[in-house]
């Protein structure tokens, strides 16, 4: 800070100011530094000392303005300014702020000095830098970024030796200059105050901006993460140190059904009831892993994963938590995409023009529409699941999972805990927190229970309880969960002769024969298989990165007239191994798997008498695509030796 100049030196000053003005000579020791310094500038500058520049004062417009791009700063100098006005009032003194470039925006002052401070062009819009008007305490403080005080003869230009002026500049939080405090008298008054209660005024400011500022950037940080929370799906909520609810995001209010002003403000444990795990985070400040929880509502029960993790403050003091809560729902989403179980085929992309499948695509879409288990019957590969995809993405539950189980395919032990979930510590080995089932996983959407006809019979019962009551118990536990579940059942057996023979239960069939759709077999439908044909060979080409082959017409013949035991899926095992043996982009007899070129092989219908040994190689050939090619099993159903069956194979050169 510069020190103020004393009375007893005016004098002299006065003398050095004529010196320096008339011949440009600096009289030594007598003015401060600071003050010759500016002198110079000014006299570089060539500021008329006599009257500082002639200046014209800036429009109303251009000062609105101004004040306009100072709103802030003004808003927050103004009462300082007034209370900096007070303690001065009556002795003639005048309290001005300028911006960062000398012009002032704001006066408050004694009626008389405001007066004479026209004479000057002491006014808003008036430009008081030191290039405009000499040496001056705004000017100068502006130049020198220090506050300082200009007495009378010290002022550049003469007009201003009258006055003893005392101004600070004013920073942003960055230390940038953005406006200057100024405060004037008559030189005849006592000024030794001023320019401490400039500065303090000043600071006052200073500090009221930076405030203003950080509370800016607090609640922009805040917009900002209450904008990121909204557009998580996961439901949040953030609790203090005595497990208060501070904050939810929207999620959260939408999976409780609750509106964020019903939650913020509550302890915890009343949304989400036993919470000693949360409390555990507050007391350890360590997180806690997922889990499930079920939230009991007013008028529903919720089924959550759940975790948290704690807040800590810059001295690693728990503060807080955040919990986020996923509802089973969604999890079941995210899994089943994992899982890769998502519902590709819709109505339009069953391939097939035949009356027969048109007509069974029709049955399909009305039972689409409806709520009712739906029964599909029809042999191996002759697109069961594919019904069923398409039957969920045109129910509207199509937004919700599709989950299919194969019966025959799980291990016996296992069906119950995978259809229905299990417990913690159900069994040794499970899972920690237990595990939701295919049932519940489903919730919301379809379950697709291929192979029905193979579940074992103590199982059929399970099942039908589930389908009556339409809640499932894991393994191991005693609480119900409610299921939201469309059951879509398929098999490739009888199921009447199941029933009759006692290894399906009666009163399981009829509560899934409500809706039953037979899908037909190939051979039935032998005017879709050039369009079957067209469509996988376009399929595998387009994968394989190959030009789409062609079609000897003996191929043709072929495909048409084969009796094709294993449907759709042995047609496209057929085309693929064709595709994978040509090399001139046509596929020809030779092309084709062994068991197909061998005419005889293929013809069995109605009008024709067939030779025993077609019979048999047709027999065969069935029985290894139902047990998948297990020779003993093959052999037991057939009803003839291993060794019979592989001699059998080897004469018709049945592949596996
Ligand atoms: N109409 C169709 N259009 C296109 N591809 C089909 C069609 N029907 C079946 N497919 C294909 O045929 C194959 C067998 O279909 P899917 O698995 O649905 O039969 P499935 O009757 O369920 O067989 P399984 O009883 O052995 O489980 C699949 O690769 C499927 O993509």
């Amino acid at each position: 800070m510069i020190s103020k100049t004393g009375n007893s030196n005016r004098q002299n000053i006065k003398q050095a100011w004529n010196k320096f003005v008339l011949s440009g000579k600096i009289e030594e020791g007598i003015v401060r530094h600071a003050i010759i310094e500016s002198w110079i500038r000014c006299h570089r500058s060539e500021v008329n000392y006599l009257a500082g520049h002639e200046q014209d004062l800036l429009s109303s417009e251009e000062i609105q303005g101004l004040i306009k791009e100072k709103k802030q700063l003004i808003y927050i100098a103004k009462p300082i300014m007034k209370t900096l006005f007070k303690c001065v009032q009556g002795s003639s003194f005048i309290v001005v702020l300028v911006n960062k470039d000398g012009i002032v925006l704001e006066s408050i002052g004694d009626p008389d000095v405001l007066e004479m401070s026209k004479t000057i062009n002491f006014l808003p819009g008036a430009n008081w830098s030191e290039e405009y008007v000499g040496t001056n305490a705004i000017g100068t403080a502006l130049v020198l970024n220090s506050p300082i005080q200009v007495a009378g003869p010290e002022h550049y230009c003469s007009k201003h030796h009258a006055w003893t002026c005392s101004a600070a500049p004013i920073h942003d939080a960055a230390g940038n200059v953005i406006g200057c405090l100024d405060m004037s008298g008559l030189i005849e008054r006592n000024h030794s105050n001023d320019l401490g209660m400039v500065v303090a005024a000043v600071r006052a400011i200073e500090n009221q901006l930076h405030k203003q500022e950080t509370q800016e950037k607090l609640f922009a940080a805040h917009k900002h993460l209450t904008t990121v929370l909204s557009t998580i799906s996961e439901g949040i909520i953030s609790i203090d140190k005595n497990a208060m609810i501070t904050h939810v995001n929207s999620a959260l209010a939408k999976i409780i059904c609750m509106p964020p002003s019903d939650i913020v403000g509550k302890d915890i444990h009343h949304i989400l009831g036993d919470c000693h795990r949360i409390y555990k985070v507050l007391e350890t400040g360590e997180s806690c892993l997922e889990e499930e929880i079920v939230v009991n509502l007013p008028k529903q029960q919720i089924h959550c994963t759940s975790k948290a993790a704690p807040i800590k403050d810059e001295f690693m003091q728990v503060v807080g938590a955040v919990i986020t809560l996923r509802e089973i729902k969604q999890v079941h989403q995210i899994v089943n995409k994992m899982a890769a179980t998502q519902a590709r085929f819709q109505f339009k992309d069953i391939i097939g023009e035949s009356n027969i499948i048109q007509e069974v695509i029709k049955r399909a879409k009305i039972a689409a529409q409806s709520l009712s288990t739906v029964l599909l019957l029809g042999e191996s590969g002759t697109g069961k699941e594919v019904f069923a995809q398409a039957i969920h993405n045109g129910s509207e539950r199509r937004e919700g999972p599709f989950i299919a189980v194969n019966c025959a395919a799980m291990p016996r032990e296992l069906i119950q805990s995978e259809l229905f979930g299990y417990c913690d510590g159900a069994f040794t080995g499970a899972k920690r927190g237990g595990r939701p089932g295919k049932f519940e996983l489903a919730d919301g959407g379809t379950l697709l229970l291929d192979e029905i006809g193979d579940m074992p019979l103590d199982m059929q019962v399970n099942l039908l309880r589930v389908l009556q009551e339409k809640t499932v118990i894991r393994v191991g536990g005693d609480k119900p969960t409610p299921v939201d579940v469309r059951v879509i059942a398929a098999t490739n057996k009888n199921l009447s002769i199941e029933v009759e023979k006692g290894t399906f239960r009666k009163d399981l069939f009829y509560r899934l024969n409500v809706v039953s759709i037979g899908i037909p077999p190939l051979r039935e439908r032998k005017g879709d298989i050039s369009l079957l044909v067209e469509y996988f060979l376009k399929k595998m080409s387009l994968k394989l990165g190959k030009e789409i082959p062609k079609i000897d017409s003996l191929v043709t013949d072929i495909l048409n007239s084969y009796y094709w035991p294993g449907n759709i899926r042995e047609l496209e095992n057929v085309l693929e191994y064709a595709i994978n043996m040509i090399d001139d982009n046509i596929i020809k007899e030779e092309s084709l798997p062994v068991y197909l070129k061998k005419e005889e092989l293929r013809i069995e219908s109605e009008d024709n008498i067939m030779s025993l040994a077609v019979l048999e190689c047709n027999a065969i050939i069935k029985a290894m695509k139902k047990y998948n090619g297990n020779i003993t099993k093959v052999a037991q159903a057939l009803g003839i030796a291993r060794n019979t069956l592989y001699e059998k194979i080897k004469k018709y050169q049945i592949k596996n």
